[in-house]
């Protein structure tokens, strides 16, 4: 076989978070993350308190309202940490997705760490985002073109309870980084959807937000799953889809 093939996935296959159009645009974007999200996160060491207390005032904001809960936050980014962006990159190469649907897109960020995963593989693929906040739509679809990755995504605006009803086919991987109450919701509409070994990360997946977590560490519900060890005050859980 001809090693210099350009059509070969092998050559194509490469790590565009280094250098290029994905490794600009991310810098740019963690850059602007810390100029909106600094101070919020300044406010709120400020307050002291455990993060815990957070949590459960964001879950209790989210019940009362959670449109206005993240309209409020219309501005930030709420972004995934450039050590979880790598592991959703590596994860997505390491399941060769092809289809991806993530739970909370924001202006982007974890969503072109997925695309990029996608487009480095060279074989197509869909990321299938969801947004509430119309702004952050916009705003995250010309990041994502910024990037260089406009074919590979589809953001859905609106609430993923009703965009994420109908998906096209079977799902390799999903990333749950929405309002914190509606992960188990969303994961019931995906479900049927996933693939035996289908890996899900989730980010903010609290006990004092609902039965998500005691779901999918159940194993008789066709799950195996544990916390990851970094950042655990972030609610970082890897969850693999084995089957019923
Ligand atoms: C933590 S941020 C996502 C950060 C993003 N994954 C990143 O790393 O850049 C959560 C996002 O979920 C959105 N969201 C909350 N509830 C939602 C819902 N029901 N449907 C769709 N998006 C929702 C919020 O507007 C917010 O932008």
């Amino acid at each position: 076989m001809n090693a210099m093939n350009s059509n070969s996935p092998r050559l194509v296959a490469m790590n565009s978070l280094e250098q290029g159009p994905v490794a600009d645009t991310l810098r740019r974007l963690f850059q602007e993350a810390e100029a909106a999200d600094g101070k919020l996160m300044e406010e709120h060491s400020a307050r002291g308190g455990a993060p815990e207390d957070y949590v459960g005032e964001l879950v209790e904001s989210e019940k009362k309202d959670l449109r206005g809960t993240y309209r409020a936050f219309a501005d930030h980014f709420l972004n995934v940490s450039p050590e979880f962006g790598r592991m959703l990159y590596l994860c997505a190469r390491a399941r060769n997705a092809q289809r991806i649907v993530e739970f909370g897109t924001s202006m982007g960020i974890s969503a072109i760490h997925l695309a990029a995963a996608l487009q480095d593989m060279g074989r197509g693929g869909t990321l299938i985002g969801t947004e509430l906040e119309p702004g952050k739509v916009q705003r995250a679809r010309a990041n994502i073109e910024a990037a260089g990755l406009g074919e590979r995504v589809e953001i859905r605006e609106g609430d993923a309870r009703d965009t994420l009803t109908q998906l096209p086919g079977e799902v390799d991987m999903v990333h749950l980084d929405g309002a914190f109450t509606l992960y188990m919701p969303i994961l019931k509409l995906i479900e049927p959807h996933l693939k035996i070994g289908a890996m899900i990360l989730a980010e903010n997946a609290y006990e004092q937000a609902g039965d998500y977590l005691a779901y999918v560490r159940d194993p008789s519900s066709g799950y195996g799953s544990l916390p990851l060890p970094f950042e655990q005050w972030r609610g970082n859980e890897f969850t693999v889809y084995l089957g019923r």
